[in-house]
């Protein structure tokens, strides 16, 4: 990993690979039977493209016809060597680090293609719908499954959980998924979100954090092409 600038992971990038319904009480508020989907073998992977990355200073934007926008905090894991079919036990090797990320989802649109039986890419991957934080170097946050991540909307606590609740490890997680898809240097996986997700709306300020080693604060904006 060395002669590698992973602060600047945002430009290594090639992709964000993301787990959806990793956290019991979030499976739970978005109406699944916790218990069912708890139990299941495999995690949920969806993809969001590179051009949803946002940094300190740039908005969240309303994607055009969005009217309930929602923000998910998840512990991003930043890929430090290329991963292809790495073992559970050797896969903590191939993390940089991480950093804190929200998840921006417009819900109405993904129940909508839920219904429909339609992909997420639009309601998940729009511009702007990975807002990302600092780089936490990989010995900075020695256990990453007993973190705080926690998220405010204006100054107001809405999700307040811990990575000691994640279904499915670090590890566990990048050998899953670096069975499928070959994972590069600056790569990002969402590890999922706990229960909290609620609705902004434009002008809101969304503040993020992992613990206090990432933290981010970013305003909403609503999209001008449309309302
Ligand atoms: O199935 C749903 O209603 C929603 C699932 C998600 O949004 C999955 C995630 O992105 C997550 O759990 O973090
Ligand atoms: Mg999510």
């Amino acid at each position: 990993m060395a002669g590698r600038n992973f602060e600047k992971f945002v430009d290594l990038a090639s992709k964000i690979v993301a787990v959806g319904k990793n956290y019991a009480d979030h499976i739970k508020e978005m109406g699944y039977a916790a218990a069912t989907a708890a139990t299941k073998a495999e995690p949920v992977i969806f993809m969001k493209p590179t051009s949803a990355f946002i940094t300190q200073g740039q908005k969240i934007v309303f994607p055009p016809g969005c009217k309930n926008l929602h923000h998910e905090v998840e512990l991003g894991i930043v890929i430090g060597k290329q991963a292809r079919r790495v073992p559970e036990n050797e896969a903590m090797q191939y993390v940089a680090g991480y950093t804190v990320a929200l998840d921006m989802t417009a819900r109405d649109q993904q129940e909508k293609a839920k219904k429909e039986g339609l992909p997420w890419t639009l309601p998940k991957g729009f511009d702007t719908s990975c807002p990302v934080g600092p780089f936490i170097r990989a010995d900075q946050l020695v256990d990453p499954h007993n973190v705080q991540i926690w998220c405010k909307v204006n100054g107001k606590l809405r999700q307040d959980g811990t990575t000691k609740d994640m279904i499915f490890s670090v590890p566990y997680l990048i050998s899953y998924i670096s069975r499928y898809i070959t994972l590069f240097p600056g790569d990002v996986i969402l590890t999922g979100t706990p229960a909290g997700v609620s609705a902004v709306v434009a002008g809101d300020v969304i503040e993020a954090g992992v613990g206090d080693l990432s933290q981010i604060s970013f305003e909403v904006a609503r999209n001008d092409e449309q309302q």
